[in-house]
């Protein structure tokens, strides 16, 4: 069965992957407002954000109640209540959605977990193909310097939970080492388009802007 077929919505479904850091939420902003200024109908959609399952996922997280496998189908249900109740509708509607986050997470996160890669890809065959997938590629040492500049590091991006350090920073570079390495095999899979996210803002916001056009001048 052909693994996520492309689709034929009138909308547009544009995704931005890579690990924590990478600077995932800061391009996805500045497409949103871009786009929004040239009179677009946008949806912003980020992973484990749903009404109905994200609060289960933050008391779970709390108590550390749940293994890798109970979270990742945590992560599945979020995802499908989002796809079918927020992300397929605005395709829909004609809307251009911009997704934080697509399966590709879970796949590449959650088999750095140690869960079976066919399980994972298994549990998204309902998928649609993406229009257009960024992975920004980032050096895991680099990421972390970035995010600690900012906030504190978190117990499971830095994979804490796995035991492959006690230090944070090394524990982050290991997990997260682990998790692109996930993502370098999607990225060959599935055609993403590769930009370096150590890159200042703006030039990479230029290029991501240059390959969005494309796809949306005949939304227009
Ligand atoms: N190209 C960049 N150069 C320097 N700092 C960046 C860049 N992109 C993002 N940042 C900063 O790095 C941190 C993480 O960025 P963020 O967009 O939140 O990453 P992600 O969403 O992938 O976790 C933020 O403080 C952000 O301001
Ligand atoms: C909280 C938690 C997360 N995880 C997994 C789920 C996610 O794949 C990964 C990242 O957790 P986290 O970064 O807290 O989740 P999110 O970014 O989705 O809010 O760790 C566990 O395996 N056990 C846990 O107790």
């Amino acid at each position: 069965m052909p693994f996520m077929t492309s689709h034929s919505f009138p909308g547009r479904l544009i995704v931005v992957e890579g690990i924590d850091g990478s600077g995932k939420s800061t391009q996805i902003e500045l497409l949103e407002n871009y786009l929004r200024i040239k009179g677009f109908g946008v949806l912003r959609n980020a992973w484990n954000s749903s009404q109905e399952i994200s609060p289960i996922i933050k008391k779970a997280k709390k108590k550390q109640l749940l293994t890798p496998y109970g979270f990742s189908l945590l992560h599945a249900a979020d995802f499908s209540y989002r796809y079918t109740h927020e992300i397929l509708p605005a395709l829909n509607a004609g809307k251009i959605v911009l997704s934080d986050r697509y399966i590709y997470t879970a796949i590449a996160r959650d088999a750095a977990r140690g869960i079976p890669r066919d399980w994972l890809v298994n549990n998204f065959r309902f998928a649609i193909r993406p229009d257009l997938t960024f992975f920004f590629r980032m050096d895991p040492a680099l990421a972390y310097d970035r995010i600690t500049q900012v906030r504190d590091i978190k117990y499971y991006e830095a994979g804490l939970d796995m035991e492959l350090s006690m230090n944070p920073r090394e524990s982050y570079i290991l997990f997260q080492s682990r998790v692109l390495e996930g993502y370098e095999n999607l990225a060959k899979e599935h055609g993403f388009s590769v930009l370096d996210g150590a890159k200042p803002v703006e030039e990479t916001q230029r290029v991501v802007r240059r390959l969005v056009n494309p796809l949306i001048q005949s939304l227009l």
